[in-house]
């Protein structure tokens, strides 16, 4: 799956690309990341991207002109890829949507913007218009980085033999049981006695309960279409 992202300050995407799952994805060459300044798709000297609003209003708006150029630079290769314009005001990015994309593309553009967002024609060049969360960030490239990470982790093979995003628990529809090693002992809190005792149905067990209760506690919106089991566990619980 190749990335391409659009960004004024590249360096904070090709920083965190070379760490972890990732970058191990990277290296594997499962993944490949390209990422542009928009500064070198403007045509004036001082590689100007934004501009006082129209209408009036606080701070600076991006423009549209190194926007097109880099969609339309990156297009002449004819080759299909989703663009994703990160925004505050976009459709919520979850774990499904994270699957659709891995699914469904092998090439995304992630277009990202800065001071107080870009000009609303860029719009009439993207695919979707996607906000990682009900907070604003000052730029698009952490949204963007949040995008890669969680595409990546369903690529097949991406995270090696040993992990598996399907354990993850949004696959599964809700939280995470809590998770325990070495020392037994730490400062008198103890591992919970069920983990050490080698019984895997038990441990299974008390790991969906505790799982469930994580759920009820912080997330209960997730908790839907659960199975007769679940319900009935989450009974016990309540
Ligand atoms: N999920 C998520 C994504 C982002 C995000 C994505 C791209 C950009 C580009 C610029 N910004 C900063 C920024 C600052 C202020 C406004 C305008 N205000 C917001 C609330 C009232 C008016 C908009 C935008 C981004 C933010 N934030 N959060």
């Amino acid at each position: 799956m190749k990335f391409e992202v659009l960004t004024i300050f590249p360096e904070i995407i090709e920083c965190y690309i070379k760490h972890g799952v990732l970058g191990k994805a990277l290296n594997k060459g499962i993944v490949e990341v390209k990422v542009y300044n928009l500064r070198d798709f403007t045509s004036d000297k001082h590689k100007k991207v934004d501009d006082y609003p129209y209408g009036g209003g606080a701070g600076m708006v991006m423009q549209i002109e190194p926007f097109y150029n880099a969609i339309m630079h990156l297009k002449a290769d004819e080759k299909p890829r989703k663009l994703v314009l990160l925004s505050p005001q976009g459709r919520k990015f979850t774990q499904k949507l994270a699957q659709k994309f891995m699914e469904e593309s092998k090439a995304m553009v992630l277009i990202c913007g800065r001071y107080e967002g870009i000009d609303e024609r860029v719009k009439a060049f993207v695919d979707e218009e996607v906000s990682i969360g009900d907070y604003v960030l000052s730029g698009g490239e952490l949204a963007a980085l949040v995008i890669i990470d969680s595409v990546v982790r369903l690529i097949p093979g991406a995270l090696g033999d040993e992990l598996s995003a399907v354990e993850d628990s949004f696959m599964k529809g809700f939280l995470d049981y809590p998770h325990y090693t070495r020392p037994e002992d730490f400062k008198g809190m103890k591992v919970p006695e069920v983990l050490l005792s080698g019984d895997h149905k038990k441990i299974a067990l008390w790991r969906k309960r505790q799982a469930l209760k994580n759920t009820l506690k912080n997330r209960p919106d997730l908790l839907k279409n659960l199975s007769p089991e679940d319900m009935r566990i989450l009974k016990e619980l309540c």
